[in-house]
């Protein structure tokens, strides 16, 4: 194995005893795991890797039934017949699923190949080259790292990523070359599927269509763009791309390169997300959407596993409300008597922080906010 040469044993401080710890081998720069999966004589993962499932939830099915779509076009059709049964259609999705796939969005297939084909030249950069985008903050603009927060994470996961805070600023690295037209390209497209979705959403809860947009002023509301490489790894049964967890915030657009590894729990089972329609984006919805909605549609949980032969990239858009405002459920879904607030007031970016400053835990940051 390749650090052999390397392994010394000394007193790790993260972990309290004496050991030989990856982070210490790789003289505490962070190691990211593309170069490791790249290591010729790599045949086993390092035990700072591996991860324990709960034995009680290991079992994965694939779905018995598929996951919902929505016909974009319908909701932004000027025919109110079409657009309250898409509406319908919409708000079930969310209530049973908290997943749907959204076809007809309008935003150029080139386009979205060309996210994943950027994307995918951006890791390929040399060290050197992606060096002044390692992470430091949570909240910094740019962020390339990997794991989740490799500064908490006691088991690390299989995942490198990028996330990039594009709206209400835009940001984004300048190298390679073309990365940032196409991420403000497909920030923007992705906006508006979004803005559009919400609107529809706003409806199917009984409220005024432009109820989230303004009440969450989504005008400037926070848009991080994350992409998340998973390369091969020589143990996958006992390695995770991405624990367990919900998403924080309103509504999350998923793509990836073609490589299924995304699983989504439904009805307390684990199953496969396998076949989903071409150029279609996948949708879920994020806590504060079930902050917003007083509970009635649920953020779900989902994870990534990983694979012994190919690099999977999935580029994942998290839409949420601005970094000022305070969530709540919405008045008019909230009845002192029948339908009492369940969650509390907080500032989303002080949730983001909460969130993105601790290891990754299923919803325990949305239960930190429950009455
Ligand atoms: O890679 C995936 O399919 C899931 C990624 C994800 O859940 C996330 O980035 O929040
Ligand atoms: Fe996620």
């Amino acid at each position: 194995m390749v650090f052999k040469s390397a392994l010394t044993s000394r007193f790790c401080e993260r972990l309290s005893h004496f050991t030989v710890c990856i982070t210490c081998i790789v003289d505490l720069k962070m190691n990211f795991v593309k170069k490791l999966a790249e290591s010729p004589d790599l045949n086993s993962i390092p035990s700072i890797y591996a991860y324990s499932t709960n034995p009680n939830e290991s079992s994965v099915s694939d779905p018995q039934d598929s996951i919902p779509v929505v016909d974009f076009s319908l909701l932004m059709s000027h025919d109110p017949v079409l657009q309250s049964q898409v509406i319908q259609k919409l708000g079930n999705a969310c209530k049973d699923w908290g997943f749907f796939q959204v076809i007809n969005h309008g935003v150029p297939e080139t386009l979205m190949k060309m996210v994943i084909e950027k994307s995918n030249e951006f890791f390929n950069l040399t060290d050197e080259e992606k060096k002044d985008f390692e992470e430091k903050d949570v909240l910094d603009p740019i962020r390339y790292g990997t794991s989740f927060n490799s500064k908490k994470d006691k088991v690390f996961c299989w995942r490198d990523f990028l996330k990039v805070i594009v709206n209400p600023e835009f940001h984004s690295p300048n190298k390679p070359v073309g990365f940032s037209e196409v991420l403000f390209e497909y920030s923007k497209r992705t906006r508006e599927v979004a803005k559009g979705l919400l609107n529809g959403i706003s409806r199917s809860l009984g409220l005024d269509q432009s109820c989230i947009e303004k009440s969450l002023n989504l005008e400037s509301g926070l848009q991080i763009l994350v992409v998340n490489l998973y390369p091969p790894c020589p143990q996958p049964e006992l390695a995770i791309g991405i624990p367990p967890h919900s998403d924080h915030g309103l509504l999350t657009l998923l793509i990836n390169n073609g490589v299924c590894g995304l699983q989504i729990k439904r009805n307390g089972k684990w199953i496969n997300v396998n076949d989903t329609l071409p150029n279609s984006f996948l949708v879920n919805t994020a806590d504060h959407l079930e902050i917003f909605s007083n509970g009635k549609y649920k953020s779900v949980e989902h994870r990534a596993v990983v694979n012994n032969s190919v690099t999977r990239i999935s580029v994942v858009v998290a839409n949420g409300p601005s970094l000022d405002t305070v969530v709540r459920p919405a008045y008019e879904l909230v009845d002192d008597e029948r339908f009492p607030a369940v969650f509390v007031p907080m500032k989303y970016k002080d949730y983001l922080e909460m969130q993105q400053g601790n290891q990754i835990d299923g919803k325990t940051c949305l239960d930190r906010v429950r009455v």
